[in-house]
This record gives C-alpha cells, structure tokens and sequence, in this order.
C-alpha cells in the first residue's frame, strides 16, 4: 500500500520507513543535514548517508554505519537516534554543539539495505547480504568479512553457504565496494570509523585478523575505556573492550581492521546490548536506553577524536 508506516525512535523501522525518514530530517534540518546516495545494493535498492555537522571548511570528520548485519535491528536504531539527537539538541547540549560545529559525522544507517529487508520479509535471522553467489544455491557474503584485511585467512568461510563466507574477492559486495571506496576518497578528513552491530555488549578495536596489536594500541585503549566507563554512568551497563581478536574472537575481513590499516586511526567496532538474553531479537523497549548509553560513549570517542 502507499500508506508509509509511521516513524518511530523507540520502535523498530523498516527500510522504506528508514529512507522517508533520511529523507525528512534533512529535508527539516538542511544547516545541519544532508543526504546522498553512497550507492546502489546488489538488489537496486539505495543507500543513503546522512552527513549530520556545521557546514565548514576542511573539518575532520568521523564516519558511523549501521546496519553491517541484517538482524543487527539495534545498530540502525541507533544510527537514527544519533541523528535525532543531533538535530534536537544541537544549540542546547553544550558537548554536542561543539562536535557538530568543529567535526561533521558521516552516519549511514543501513548498509546491507536487502539483508535488512530480508529480516522483515522472510528470515529474521538473516545476516548476509544477498547476493547469488555462482556455482551454489546459497544467497550473500558476509559483509564484516569482505574487506582486504586480512581478507579470508582466519574467522572467515570461504564456503558460500556459510553465514562468515567472505566473498569471491574483497569487495566482491557492492555494498562494501562501495563504503570503501567513500572512506577512500575521503581519508584527509576521516579521522574516526565507528561501525555499529549487536550484540555482546562490547567496544572493539583492530585487529581482529591477527593478534599482534595495533601501532596505537596504547591510545585505542584508554579511548575505550573512558568510552565504556562513560556509557557505564548512565545504565550501569557493563561493556568489555579491547583488541577484536582476544575480545570477542580472531576474524578477518572486517570494516574496522580495513580502515584502520588505511590510516583511519580511530578505529572502533561497538557491539551494542544485550549479552544474550535477547540476543539480536532485543525488545524495542530497550531501544532508549541502548541508544542513550552508547551516545554518551560516541560522544566521548569523537571528544578525543576533535582534541588529538
Ligand atoms: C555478533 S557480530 N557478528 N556483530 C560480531 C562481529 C565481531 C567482529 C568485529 C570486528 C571485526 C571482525 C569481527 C563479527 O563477527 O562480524
Ligand atoms: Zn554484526
């Protein structure tokens, strides 16, 4: 029907309800946000990034997507909250000013746009994209394993069928071509990449594709350690962090390990609530608080970003 489902923060969108409501917010907040199209999805649909700063001359910024794994639903909810509280209390929240004024944030909030449609449509549990991959019946690649880091030598599936497939080439996905080859254009002004997924509860930093530690592990962190403690101060929720490969498991191709090693120093994966109890299935009303608690580390994160 062309009755457009209504737009809520506090509840869980669905594409087209995500691209009406990309669209208004900047149509509503053109000082503050613009859209474009970063480009097309396997399956045609666009992907749209929302560039959310003061206009100003050469600012560093930090890029944020949402949405790697389709039945992430939080992480796009998180991405649309980021963006509301950007527009709703630019003028009022005093650190919030300061970092649209001095730093402009690239939020995209949803990446794999078909994985994401096929969470609603027919398997909720859908984490791939999803492309034909020739010679099997299986659909997608594992987006968070198709970047060159690393590319497919350990955490990763060079089996179409498996859900950690890490595609036929790097950036075999239109969709990771395409992310990538923003970042590279515009490495002179990303100092930060946050990407955004569910669930674990954890902030990650590269690398994930080997154990040896980042040339800025020292930095990386105490960067996440003041992110967690702060988002701590709101919900007591607990966040561990660390290098991706002792944190959660050694994996490679993934979008943080590949941005960092282009130059991309702040290079974060958040693993947004819960710790299992829910899962990727968490209820829509822990989608404020999530979304609350996790400003307050991204806030802290580009804090250090905006004064390094
Ligand atoms: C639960 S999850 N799938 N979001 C965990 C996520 C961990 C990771 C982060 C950074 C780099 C590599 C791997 C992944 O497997 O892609
Ligand atoms: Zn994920």
């Amino acid at each position: 029907s062309n009755i457009r489902a209504v737009h809520s923060y506090e509840k869980y969108n669905d594409l087209d309800t995500i691209n009406a409501w990309s669209a208004n917010i900047a149509a509503q907040n053109p000082s503050l946000v613009t859209r474009s199209q970063l480009g097309t999805s396997y399956e045609g649909r666009p992907i749209y990034l929302l560039k959310v700063g003061r206009s100003g001359s050469n600012k560093k910024a930090v890029f944020i997507d949402c949405g790697f794994h389709a039945r992430e639903w939080v992480s796009p909810a998180f991405c649309q909250w980021f963006v509301k509280e950007s527009v709703e209390n630019y003028g009022s929240d005093a650190v919030l000013t300061n970092l649209l004024n001095n730093l402009d944030f690239y939020v995209l909030p949803v990446l794999n746009v078909d994985g994401y449609v096929f969470t609603w449509s027919s398997n909720r549990m859908w984490r791939k994209t999803r492309s034909v991959n020739s010679g099997s019946t299986c659909f997608g690649t594992d987006p968070n394993r198709n970047f060159n880091a690393g590319w497919c030598t350990v955490g990763a599936s060079s089996r179409a069928c498996d859900d950690t497939y890490c595609g036929s080439t790097p950036e075999s996905e239109r969709e990771t071509k395409a992310l990538a080859n923003f970042i590279r254009s515009n490495l002179s002004s990303i100092k930060g990449y946050l990407t955004v997924h569910s669930y674990s509860q954890m902030l990650l930093f590269p690398y994930s594709y080997s154990y040896a530690l980042a040339r800025d592990h020292t930095e990386l962190n105490t960067v996440a350690k003041n992110a967690v403690d702060q988002l701590f101060t709101l919900h007591r929720t607990r966040y561990t962090y660390g290098p991706g490969g002792t944190t959660i498991y050694l994996a490679a191709g993934g979008s943080d390990d590949w941005a960092y090693d282009v130059g991309v120093k702040y290079s974060f994966t958040f693993e947004l609530r819960d710790t299992g109890r829910y899962g990727f299935l968490l209820p829509e009303s822990q989608i404020k608080a999530t979304s609350e608690e996790t400003m307050l580390a991204v806030k802290s994160i580009s804090n250090h970003i905006l004064n390094n």
